[in-house]
């Protein structure tokens, strides 16, 4: 029987980062990965969507243009070219983690899908059977698709499928109004496709404050067909197409398209695993208690990382989870505490959504002493003069320290606005050290300190903000 000190399950970000940090402990390791190499940030995720996401962003430029005066023809979207370079360049990113696999020593390599069969036993696919002292699972997620999709049969496809087609299809109904069926619902519809989102129970992406939800909702549902809370009777096949019975503004209505993409949220890839026999306690979803500071489940020698550990299933978590997990199991029994960053989210709709730090969710129901400061887009001077004046920033600070706590937005550039105030917020800075750091002329970071004003009066700091649309002129 092969015997190991370390042997890490999935080579997927989490994977990969973990083997890393294991190698500088021991060099009795191995990295197993039952399905193709590439990553799913790589192969199906983060990359493909946001180089389809580019393309869309430059057709909608186009119909922009005529509200500066410019009229070029309308965009002439050539879905095989689109497509063409979305693969092209996403089997570019997919080289370079493959040339990092390369890079591993082949002896540390094995293809198959593994489970336990004892605490220390794994046995793969492929028959080979392994002793491991240490083990870290890394095993992604996997999409979850409601019973209620089967009457559409193959016509029902997921993220990964969208990213392998030849051309861009006429009409696509998408289910989930979380960060995927957001970012490719509106991706594909400003490319031309029929789009039609179907959400369920009000959500919008990872959106808790009321207001900042609502106006979200408001500016994706002014773009394309919307519904965060759609009342969906039936989804079924006829030919080669999908029908979709729903309720809207009270009337019945039945709407045909090519395919039913389902993005109605991922679970941790726990099946297959046999975790059963791995010795540790299971919750009623078949997983262990795990602690985020060590990846650590129940004290014991196996550890988590990634999406699999449900924690925060993002990129940069993963990979952190996956440094944490791997220097852990290396270092086992000897585990170490590490702190977690700041809470981050971006989703890549225009505009972008963003949530930071403490979500109102989690303020509200700590009943946390807090303030809130507010920014409208509307007549923010440099979203103005770009035409991208849509959106709502709130900032959530401390009573009585005036400490940042988290943000939740919907804004033109968020993804920036977001990554300052995730800084601020991690640096423990309070809403006047903020107010103190340079802000420039005319820019939209102008937005966050009309925000950040805001959240000064409403803490008591301030009498009251400068008068609105300050920002459009000197001395702001
Ligand atoms: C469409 C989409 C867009 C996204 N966009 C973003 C984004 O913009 N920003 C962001 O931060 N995050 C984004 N994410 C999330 C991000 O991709 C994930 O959080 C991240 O890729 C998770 O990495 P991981 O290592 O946990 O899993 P993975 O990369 O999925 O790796 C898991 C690996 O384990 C293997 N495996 C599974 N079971 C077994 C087994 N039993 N034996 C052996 N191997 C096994 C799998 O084959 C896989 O290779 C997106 C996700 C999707 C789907
Ligand atoms: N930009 C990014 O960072 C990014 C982009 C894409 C994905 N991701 C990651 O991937 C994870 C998974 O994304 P996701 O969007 O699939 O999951 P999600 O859980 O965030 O959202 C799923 C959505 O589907 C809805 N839903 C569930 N059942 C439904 C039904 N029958 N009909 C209609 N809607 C239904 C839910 O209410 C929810 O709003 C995210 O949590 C995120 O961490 C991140």
């Amino acid at each position: 029987m092969h015997k190991v000190d370390v042997a890490i399950i999935g080579a997927g970000t989490a994977g990969m980062v973990a083997y890393r940090a294991a190698r500088k402990h021991t060099g009795k390791l191995v990295l197993i990965e039952g399905g193709p190499y590439g990553t799913t940030c790589a192969r199906v995720g983060c990359m493909p969507s946001k180089l389809l996401i580019a393309a869309a962003e430059a057709a909608a430029a186009m119909r922009a243009a005529p509200g500066f005066g410019i009229h070029p023809a309308a965009p002439h979207i050539d879905g095989t070219k689109v497509m063409g370079r979305v693969r092209r360049e996403r089997d570019r990113f997919v080289g370079f983690v493959n040339e990092a696999i390369e890079d591993i020593d082949s002896s540390h390599r094995l293809k198959g899908s593994a489970k336990f069969e004892g605490p220390n036993t794994l046995r793969l696919d492929t028959g080979a059977v392994m002793h491991a002292e240490r083990i870290v699972i890394a095993t992604g997620s996997v999409p979850v698709l409601p019973d209620f999709f089967d009457a559409v049969g193959d016509r029902l496809i997921v993220n990964d499928d969208v990213f392998g087609w030849p051309d861009l299809p006429a009409a696509v109904a998408v289910f989930g109004g979380g960060p995927i069926g957001l970012e490719l619902a509106q991706a594909l519809h400003r490319l031309g496709v029929r789009v039609r989102l179907f959400g369920k129970g009000g959500g919008v992406g990872p959106l808790s404050d009321p207001a900042v939800r609502d106006a979200a909702a408001a500016a994706i549902g002014a773009d394309l067909p919307f519904d965060p809370d759609a009342d969906v009777q039936e989804v079924k096949r006829e030919g080669d197409s999908v029908v979709v019975r729903f309720t809207e503004g009270g009337r019945a209505r039945e709407e045909r398209f090519e395919w039913l993409l389902a993005a109605t949220g991922r679970a941790p890839a726990l099946d297959g695993l046999d975790l059963a026999a791995s010795g540790l306690t299971l919750d009623q979803r078949g997983a262990p208690e795990i602690d985020p500071r060590t990846m650590q489940a129940q004290g014991s020698h196996i550890f988590f990382a990634g999406d699999v550990a449900a924690h925060i299933p993002l990129l940069h978590e993963a990979a952190d989870e996956g440094r944490i997990a791997g220097d852990n199991a290396g270092r086992f029994p000897h585990v170490e505490s590490h702190s977690r960053r700041t809470p981050l989210g971006i989703v890549f709709t225009d505009p972008n959504i963003a949530t930071v730090g403490a979500s109102f969710a989690e303020l509200t129901d700590a009943a946390h002493d807090f303030a809130t400061g507010k920014v409208d887009f509307a007549d923010q001077g440099r979203a103005r003069v770009l035409r991208l004046n849509h959106g709502l920033l709130h900032v959530y600070g401390e009573r009585g320290t005036g400490r940042l706590l988290g943000a939740e937005m919907v804004a033109p550039r968020g993804e920036h606005l977001a990554h300052l105030l995730a800084w601020a917020v991690q640096a423990g800075m309070d809403v006047e050290t903020a107010l103190a750091m340079p802000f420039y002329h005319p820019v939209i970071e102008e937005g966050l300190r009309t925000a950040l004003r805001d959240l000064s009066v409403n803490l008591g700091d301030r009498i009251d903000n400068p008068p609105r649309c300050i920002d459009c002129g000197p001395g702001a």
